[in-house]
């Protein structure tokens, strides 16, 4: 039997099913989706893969799941590779599209039975459908299924063969928040059963519940990667509240001295940014007392996923514009030839701004799946 050397398994000790070395992708047209991204992902582990539209999370998965080869770079699933030996990986991984696209005038069980006919080891029909909370629409033509019930059919697929690796590409999207929740629960129940799952999503609040680590793709890059408390950990928590009435900003304690690296007010609401909470928020909370003043609306926090991704995404837009210009280059290309989805900017303010929960921080909408490309 192979002993395991240190290059099979990664930092946090799991054995790497999937591994990406300096992964490109170039498409017809020439242009460069995918810009030489590292990363792995072990056994039992759940990697989410986060991005702007147009970062590249898609031309990424569909790599790993063998759909087209890499233009330079190494992909490895199962330590095999997806592309050139297809028969040793497809039986073992299981694909959740973006769009499933099945023939709408079967029933849902004649779909998963059709399904089943080319999938070795298939689970009965009647599981396939109960695992994923379908059972009772067996008799249903996908036509009638809702958004949802379509995305659970996919996903029921997807297990059909007890896939030790999941691709699972924006698995909740049309999902209301039950279905939403449904799924996570699912998806942990198989992560835990020891699947390995590999996810792309725009919800920031599903990354942060249910991923072990995560990358934040930027224009083909990685401009970010760690467990989701590591990610956060690197921005700054942030502290709000209301000025006192009679009080401005130069009556609180030097801010620098409370360890305060940025701040702002808009209509009396002061909002500090710091890489040292508590001593922030002791400084300030003893001030307060020693004033006699009550803060009102004040809120202490660390910073959130959606957070962390906004100024992510926002700083390395702006490094990447800062190299075009110094190169000369032409500035405002945004994501490049394709540039079908919303610069960063635009999905900042579809996001939920900054103060606000991530329950609903869908970024951007759904994108649909580009087959018969080239690479
Ligand atoms: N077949 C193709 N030919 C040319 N360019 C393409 C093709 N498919 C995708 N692109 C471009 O490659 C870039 C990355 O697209 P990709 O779909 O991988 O991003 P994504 O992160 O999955 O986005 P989304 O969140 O919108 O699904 C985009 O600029 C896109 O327009």
């Amino acid at each position: 039997m192979k002993t395991k050397g240190d290059e099979d398994v990664n930092t946090h000790g799991h054995e790497k099913v999937i591994e990406v070395t300096d992964l490109r992708r170039v498409y017809g047209g020439g242009f460069e989706a995918v810009r030489g991204i590292t990363f792995s992902v072990g056994r039992g582990e759940l990697f989410a893969l986060l991005g702007t539209n147009g970062a590249g999370k898609t031309s990424t998965v569909e790599l790993l799941e063998g759909l087209a080869p890499p233009s330079g770079g190494r992909v490895r699933v199962l330590g095999h590779d997806p592309y050139g030996e297809r028969a040793a990986v497809r039986p073992r991984i299981g694909v959740m599209l973006q769009e499933g696209g099945f023939p709408s005038e079967l029933t849902v069980a004649e779909t998963v039975r059709m399904w089943a006919g080319c999938t070795s080891g298939a689970r009965p029909v009647g599981e396939a459908l109960e695992v994923v909370g379908l059972g009772r629409r067996a008799g249903v033509r996908v036509k009638q299924l809702s958004g949802g019930e379509k995305r659970r059919l996919d996903l029921a697929l997807a297990l059909l063969g007890r896939p030790e690796v999941l691709f699972l590409d924006e698995p909740t999207t049309g999902l209301d928040a039950e279905g939403r929740q449904d799924t996570w629960e699912l998806v942990r129940e198989l992560r835990d059963a020891g699947t390995t799952v590999l996810l792309t999503t725009h919800y920031l609040e599903e990354a942060e519940d249910l991923a072990d680590r995560l990358a934040i793709l930027h224009e083909g890059t990685v401009a970010a990667t760690g467990t989701p408390a590591e990610v956060t950990a690197s921005q700054p928590s942030r502290i709000s509240f209301e000025l006192p009435t009679g009080y401005f900003l130069g009556d609180l304690p030097p801010l620098g001295e409370l360890g305060v690296t940025g701040h702002e007010e808009n209509d009396r609401v002061v909002v500090l940014r710091t890489n040292e909470l508590q001593r922030a928020a002791t400084g300030l909370l003893l001030w307060a007392e020693r004033t006699r003043v009550e803060l009102r609306r004040l809120e202490v926090r660390s910073a959130s996923l959606e957070e962390a991704f906004l100024r992510i995404a926002r700083e390395t837009a702006a490094a990447a514009e800062a190299a075009r210009a110094g190169a000369g280059g032409e500035s405002g290309t945004g994501t490049g030839a394709g540039g079908r989805g919303p610069g960063v900017g635009e999905s900042r303010r579809v996001g939920t701004g900054a103060g606000s929960t991530t329950d609903s921080g869908l970024l951007s909408g759904t994108g649909t799946r580009k087959d018969g490309m080239t690479a």
